[in-house]
């Protein structure tokens, strides 16, 4: 496989007000790679995400996907991106199938393309009997896989999924696995960000580890392990970011729970 140049960060830093919240991030990502891209809570990982889909301003250094500068202002990149947000607004008075066709248009498929696939996808995730109910009605596990749906629609040559499994069952989560690691072999690349470490480590070929802002950690499961000499992801993780203070915290936190004195 040609493996080309996808996405380039030089430099990348970003200021919220006073706080200063990426500090100069630098990474070349490279066709056909699942980026697993995490970090503790607040480490700038949605911003950065966020910034490369052009839904942030304001940002520093430079930023170029498939070759293009994304700070000139031409948004054409963006047809070839999918995206599953964090939190998504689904338009809950929408059934399914207005939903995934509204957004297969925007990305330049016909209504009855979209509404075509939309339809075989859904009955992929065995959700076809629901395909023109309202999204109101649909369980949380549901909805996640009409925002993974949506986010292929238009065969996108890149991919952020932010925390993407969140709410589905083990079966589904198994079939994620297998969509991405298929979508990367076709040279889709895939920049997944998530806290479920055991998931990360079995789908990434890549892990970018972020601390306040910055890249601590780059490289295969494999070689994270052979520099922390840990065995899960989990526990490189805590070493990286030096944390060994669950126990004392959990401590503390069910003695005031329980109402008992932990001042001092
Ligand atoms: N629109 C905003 N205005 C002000 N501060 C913001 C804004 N968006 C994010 N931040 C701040 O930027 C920091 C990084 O947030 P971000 O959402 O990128 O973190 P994250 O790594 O994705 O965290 P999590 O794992 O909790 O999702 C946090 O301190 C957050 O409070």
């Amino acid at each position: 496989m040609n493996k080309e140049k996808v996405l380039s960060l030089s430099d990348v830093t970003m200021r919220f007000g006073a706080k200063q919240v990426l500090n100069g991030i630098n990474l070349e990502v490279y066709q056909g790679q699942i980026i697993g891209y995490i970090g503790p809570n607040g480490a700038g990982k949605s911003t950065t995400v966020k910034i490369m889909l052009g839904l942030i301003e304001g940002y520093q250094g430079k930023i170029e996907i498939f070759g293009e500068d994304i700070g000139h202002g031409n948004v054409a990149y963006k047809r070839k991106i999918g995206y599953v947000p964090e939190t998504a607004e689904l338009y809950d008075n929408l059934s399914a199938s207005e939903y995934l066709t509204f957004t297969g248009e925007l990305y330049g498929l016909t209504t009855k393309e979209a509404e075509r696939k939309a339809y075989q996808l859904m009955k992929e995730f065995g959700l076809e009997h629901v395909f023109h109910k309202r999204l109101s009605s649909f369980s949380k596990g549901m909805r996640q896989k009409v925002l993974i749906i949506s986010s292929l629609l238009h065969d996108p040559d890149l991919l952020f999924f932010d925390e993407p499994l969140s709410g589905l069952d083990a079966n589904s989560v198994m079939i994620i696995k297998e969509i991405l690691d298929q979508l990367a072999a076709r040279g889709k690349t895939i920049f997944y960000s998530s806290h479920i470490m055991d998931v990360v480590e079995k789908i990434s070929n890549r892990i970018i580890l972020l601390v306040e802002g910055r890249v601590v950690a780059d490289g295969t499961f494999e070689e994270l392990q052979a520099q922390s000499k840990e065995g899960t992801l989990e526990a490189i993780f805590n070493q990286i970011t030096g944390f060994c203070e669950h126990k004392e915290i959990a401590e503390k936190f069910v003695e005031i729970v329980s109402g008992g004195n932990s001042h001092g």
